[in-house]
């Protein structure tokens, strides 16, 4: 056992991407194991692993976690992404909340029958719902972030929320610059705010790779997000 945590699911960001993108703000490295036969899943059941018998599963610190919200809570509290005091942690979690509501919707979409989809649905909430409040949090109290004047969980699901909707409409954030902002310039801490080893292999990789195929990233928004910004530098 190398001590990283372990994580379990489909081959898919789903439910545990928001957990990859946790520990990869908190700089820590983990292990993945993809889901990909029946056996496989009902293996771990078999064996007690999870709880409520459906993965995510993280394994961290000795526990064998499940439930999203509980795991990235762990994570978040861990790794001082989660407020300095319980009152910035209610408002961390209403942030978290909220974006995630809407990244529900877009993980819903990928699973709804193609004639059923509403994507301008998930656009007029992400821009009339959702997104006006963080623009507002931000404008109001003039920091860089959400809470308490740092980086927490609350940011890092909102970057991850907006590049979701981003995908699905580029010109999302025309109206609301400050979340622009905030989205560049949270990049810089997706990794800890320093390299690792394993951003530093796979920054040479993808280097080497777009040599030879300069738009090699386009399809990876969250390469580009986590990696952009050091390429830059
Ligand atoms: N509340 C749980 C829901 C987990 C969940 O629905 N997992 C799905 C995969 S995304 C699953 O394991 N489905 C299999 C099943 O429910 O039998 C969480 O947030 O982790």
């Amino acid at each position: 056992m190398s001590g990283k945590p372990k994580l379990t699911y489909f081959n898919g960001r789903g439910r545990m991407e928001s957990i990859r993108w946790l520990l990869a703000t908190a700089g820590v490295e983990f292990e993945e194991e993809f889901l990909e036969t029946r056996e496989q899943y009902q293996k771990l059941i078999k064996d007690g692993a999870l709880l409520f018998d459906q993965v995510p599963l993280v394994e961290i610190d000795g526990m064998k976690m499940v439930q999203t919200r509980a795991i990235l809570s762990y994570i978040a509290g861990k790794h001082n992404l989660y407020g300095k005091d319980l009152k910035e942690r209610a408002l961390i979690d209403m942030y978290v909340e909220g974006t995630a509501d809407l990244m529900g919707m877009i993980i819903t979409f990928a699973f709804t029958p193609p004639k059923e989809r509403n994507l301008a649905l998930i656009i007029e909430r992400a821009t009339t719902r959702y997104f006006p409040v963080y623009e507002k949090v931000l404008k109001q109290h003039r920091q860089e972030f959400l809470v308490g004047n740092r980086f927490s969980w609350a940011d890092i699901q909102l970057l991850e929320a907006i590049l979701m909707v981003e995908e699905k409409e580029p010109t999302v954030l025309s109206k609301f610059p400050v979340l622009q902002v905030l989205k560049d310039h949270g990049q810089d801490f997706l990794v800890g705010n320093q390299l690792s080893r394993a951003d530093i292999q796979v920054l040479e990789s993808i280097l080497m790779i777009e040599e030879y195929e300069p738009t090699a990233l386009s399809e990876f928004p969250l390469l580009q997000v986590i990696l952009g910004g050091q390429i830059n530098k």
